[in-house]
């Protein structure tokens, strides 16, 4: 019999009235590993009616105060690591020392996050600095919580993904709808346990589970809702953007990360970076490096180092630690064969990989691609990589800018001056100078454009975003 989890509202775990449950099936072993509420929209409503009574109170207590539960919850995280890591890896199919540096991944963006609020201060202005303003009129301006905050996780990183959500709005007094994955519910439950142990006032965090595709509209479009913090596909991105209606969104979506390898370009090093960036986790990454465009007279060269770098991966079973593990169901690894089928039907080199048990997918290295195939410009999200040759830098930022997506991008050079122009010239959110392309350090800002999002992640980014200023202006007699 599965472990049967319940949705957690106004500070008590509940059964949904309903009966629906939904059960979670791992990725990698027959048995499921537990049982989900599915929960109604009557009990979505109490959820967010919980919320937004319960932010008023907290945000009366001062950060300092709020912060003191948020150190509590990395304790209790911390405690529990070993239990959580395991259920990461058992729901969404992570590599269990991965599953591992999730968890203290977490702790540590939630501490911080913690200390970056302690030394977030507003500011003062005089009016006299505009035209015919002056001394008398003094402008004080801080910022205020922008109430409840919906936080939509994807399956990915079910713990660090969605306490990166959660801890800057609560420290900075906002109150949260979390709304995980379905598969990562479980992951998410465990997660909010730890934060239900320190005794946080009932209300400010509540869970609700239930499918995306019923419960999600709903959710995205409730009038109490004050703001979004969503992660996931671009499809259901857009969506959401469609049927909200004057409230801040924050997005992070999906990607097609180019790596660009010039001519000169330390090649042994490059391919390092290129192939840890593709494939850990599976590919399973919205910044994974998901194309390589490389200049022709050093393709050879870099394909034949990243094949024997790929040859070497681990592939198995995330009990095992294997890098490549199965994918997070058979529907993303039909969708991942498609884009190999279709390549190798239009005349890409099949490197090495295109070997498939089930939804465990062989990492893939697909040369000479070209763009008339699907793989070139489509999010695989699975362990396939492939090599489109180019002619020189302009092709190359030519290709990478004609992407839906603009995420990240990394460029493989030893000339920095070249480096810095072809960065500007990429239009993705960030770009690394000789790294494969991630998310961390997670202080750092962390944009999507185009495609691949809206607004800006980041410690101190998500606690803006959270938040928005207030200004009292002081008239002196
Ligand atoms: N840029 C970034 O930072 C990241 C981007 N991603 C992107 O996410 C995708 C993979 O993650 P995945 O979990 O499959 O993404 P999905 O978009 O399928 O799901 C993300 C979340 O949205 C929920 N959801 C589904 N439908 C709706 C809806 N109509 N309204 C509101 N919420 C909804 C899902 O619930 P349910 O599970 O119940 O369907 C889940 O909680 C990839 O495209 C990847 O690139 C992933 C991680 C990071
Ligand atoms: O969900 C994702 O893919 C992440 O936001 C990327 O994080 P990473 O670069 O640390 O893997």
């Amino acid at each position: 019999m599965s472990q049967v989890y319940d949705y957690y509202i106004n500070g008590e775990w509940r059964k949904s009235a309903s009966g629906d449950t939904i059960s979670i099936p791992s990725p990698y072993m027959s048995n499921p590993v537990g049982v989900v509420q599915a929960i109604s929209k009557e009990e979505i409503d109490e959820a967010v009616a919980g919320a937004k009574k319960a932010q008023k109170e907290w945000a009366t207590l001062t950060v300092r105060e709020r912060g003191e539960y948020l150190y509590q919850w990395i304790d209790n995280l911390l405690a529990a690591k070993e239990e959580i890591a395991e259920v990461i890896m058992k729901e969404v199919g992570k590599a269990h020392n991965d599953a591992i540096k999730e968890v203290e991944r977490t702790a540590d963006y939630i501490r911080y996050t913690i200390e970056e609020a302690y030394h977030m201060h507003g500011e003062s202005m005089m009016g006299e600095n505009f035209v015919g303003g002056s001394r008398k009129k003094v402008a004080i301006v801080h910022r205020v919580p922008l109430g409840v905050v919906l936080a939509i996780a994807p399956f990915n990183y079910p713990v660090n993904l969605s306490a990166s959500k959660i801890a800057p709005a609560l420290i900075s007094g906002n109150a949260v709808v979390f709304k995980p994955a379905t598969q990562g519910a479980i992951s998410g439950i465990k997660m909010v346990e730890a934060l239900h142990k320190t005794g946080l006032p009932k209300g400010v965090i509540n869970l609700v589970t239930g499918r995306g595709s019923v419960i999600g509209d709903y959710l995205v479009e409730h009038r109490d809702i004050n703001m979004i913090s969503f992660t996931g596909g671009s499809n259901n991105g857009y969506r959401i953007a469609q049927k909200t209606k004057m409230i801040p969104l924050v997005m992070e979506l999906g990607g097609k990360d180019p790596a660009l390898v010039r001519e000169d370009a330390e090649l042994d090093y490059a391919a390092d970076h290129i192939v840890a960036g593709a494939f850990s986790y599976s590919g399973q990454r919205c910044t994974a490096i998901k194309r390589v465009l490389v200049h022709e007279s050093v393709a050879d060269e870099l394909v034949a180092k990243l094949q024997t770098k790929i040859e070497k991966l681990t592939v198995g079973s995330p009990e095992e630690n294997c890098v490549i593990v199965p994918l997070i169901d058979n529907g993303s690894a039909d969708f991942v064969q498609g884009l190999i089928d279709d390549a190798i039907e239009k005349q890409a080199t099949l490197v090495t990989g295109n070997k498939r048990e089930g939804n465990l997918i062989y990492p893939t290295l697909l040369d000479n691609v070209t763009p008339d195939m699907r793989i070139a410009w489509e999010e695989p999200f699975g362990p396939v990589l492939p090599v489109i040759r180019v002619k020189s830098d302009e092709e190359a930022v030519a290709l990478a800018n004609e992407s839906e997506f603009g995420l990240q991008a990394s460029i493989f050079t030893k000339d920095a001056s070249k480096a810095f122009i072809l960065a500007e010239q990429l239009e993705t959110g960030s770009v690394q100078i000789n790294g494969r392309t991630e998310r961390g350090p997670d202080h750092f800002p962390f944009v999507g454009v185009k495609s691949s999002g809206t607004g800006t992640q980041g410690i101190r980014k998500s606690i803006e975003s959270m938040t928005r200023e207030k200004v009292t202006v002081l008239n002196l007699q």
